[in-house]
């Protein structure tokens, strides 16, 4: 099959390739409908990272967050048209206490690998699943994220004592937004606390018991355990913030990328004996997890109905430009293309 897809090959230059693939009874060929801006795309598209990293993995097709539907199943399993979420990480190993996405062989779309801006993808079957006809196509661009989102909260259920009260999520961005939602349904009797750096972003996050700004923190104010979701130069300060105010023996999700090493208070975290687990992207068994809770409560969906931030409709190179250009000036939510190509 010879494929079309869509590399950046500079910071802000797109080009079309063309690709000749192989298409074989495991896999499936799809269409890409629609496409979701991740932090690390427009990391690769300024030419953010080190000149050492993007000198490897460029070229390459930006975009690890989408939704397509099925052209062709060469076993005839899936009928064509159907809406599949696609799963970014590609393990070409098995290990017995490994998760696929810490595994250093797993290939991961748009970090070194092509991503999904393509005009066909040509998936392993195991790397795709059907979308429940409750979610809508804007929200299920971006399953991606809530599946890290879901890995993220899992992980946290398997490493935090019994203290479920009250649970701290730094970040009031889009991984915030969705891991808030999704506390709310999987600790549904703790008390969510919000802390960001903008009172309109918070304004969003209306179903939180509380939201503070993060330069008027009460000094008595207490967490059980906390999730940042900051990245970026904010993350320092985020984790120093969650360090005084974690109750002893909370367990700390990082999530939030951070181009340089942060400081860290090792001192008081010592003292407190709290726990730091870092999470990064997600697995099959987090995306069925992720589809199970976004079918099985409506009110889940309409909130990250509320991340659509911007949408467009891409049908050319100058389009895939104007679009990130576009992504980086958006303000509220998610960056979600619809793909026309
Ligand atoms: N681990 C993983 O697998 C994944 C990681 N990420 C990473 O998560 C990070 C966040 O992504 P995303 O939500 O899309 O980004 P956003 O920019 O949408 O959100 C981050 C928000 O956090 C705010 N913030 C910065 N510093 C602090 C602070 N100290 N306390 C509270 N809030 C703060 C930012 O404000 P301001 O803009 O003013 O700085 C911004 O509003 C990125 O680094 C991204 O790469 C994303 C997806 C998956
Ligand atoms: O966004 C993510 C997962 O959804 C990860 O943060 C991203 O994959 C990190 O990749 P890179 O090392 O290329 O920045
Ligand atoms: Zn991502």
């Amino acid at each position: 099959m010879l494929n079309q897809v869509y590399r950046l090959v500079a910071a802000r230059q797109f080009e079309v390739q063309t690709v000749a693939e192989t298409v074989t009874a495991n896999d499936v060929v799809v269409r890409p409908r629609y496409l979701s801006v991740c932090h690390a795309d427009t990391r690769y598209f300024t030419g953010q990272r080190a000149q050492a990293v993007l000198r490897k993995k460029l070229p390459m097709a930006l975009i690890h967050e989408g939704v397509a539907e099925v052209v062709f199943d060469p076993q005839g399993q899936l009928k064509p048209g159907t809406l599949v979420t696609m799963i970014p990480n590609t393990p070409v190993a098995h290990d017995p206490i490994i998760k696929e996405n810490y595994l250093p062989t797993s290939k991961f779309r748009s970090s070194g690998y092509d991503g999904f801006m393509q005009e066909f993808i040509c998936l392993h079957r195991d790397r795709i699943l059907p979308v429940p006809r409750e979610i809508n196509v804007e929200v299920a661009a971006f399953i991606e994220m809530v599946s890290v989102g879901v890995h993220g909260l899992t992980q946290l259920q398997r490493t935090m004592d019994a203290d479920q009260e009250v649970m701290g999520i730094w970040g009031d961005g889009n991984l915030g937004y969705i891991t808030a939602t999704l506390v709310k349904q999987l600790f549904p009797d703790s008390r969510l606390i919000v802390f960001g750096r903008h009172q309109s972003k918070l304004n969003y996050f209306s179903f939180a018991d509380q939201t503070y700004v993060v330069d008027h923190l009460p000094e008595k104010l207490k967490v059980s355990q906390a999730i940042e979701c900051t990245g970026g130069r904010g993350s320092e300060q985020a984790i120093d913030q969650i360090i005084h105010h974690i109750k002893p023996m909370g367990t700390i999700i990082l999530m939030g990328v951070s181009e340089e090493p942060v400081d860290i208070d090792t001192r008081t975290a010592l003292a407190e004996g709290l726990t730091f687990r870092g999470v990064s992207r997600s697995g099959r068994e987090d995306f069925e997890r992720a589809l199970q809770i976004l079918k099985a409560s409506p009110v889940t969906r309409e909130r990250l109905q509320n991340l659509v931030g911007l949408k467009r409709q891409v049908r050319s190179v100058k389009d895939m430009r104007t679009f990130f250009e576009a992504a980086l000036t958006n303000y509220w939510g998610k960056a979600v293309m619809e793909w026309d190509v």
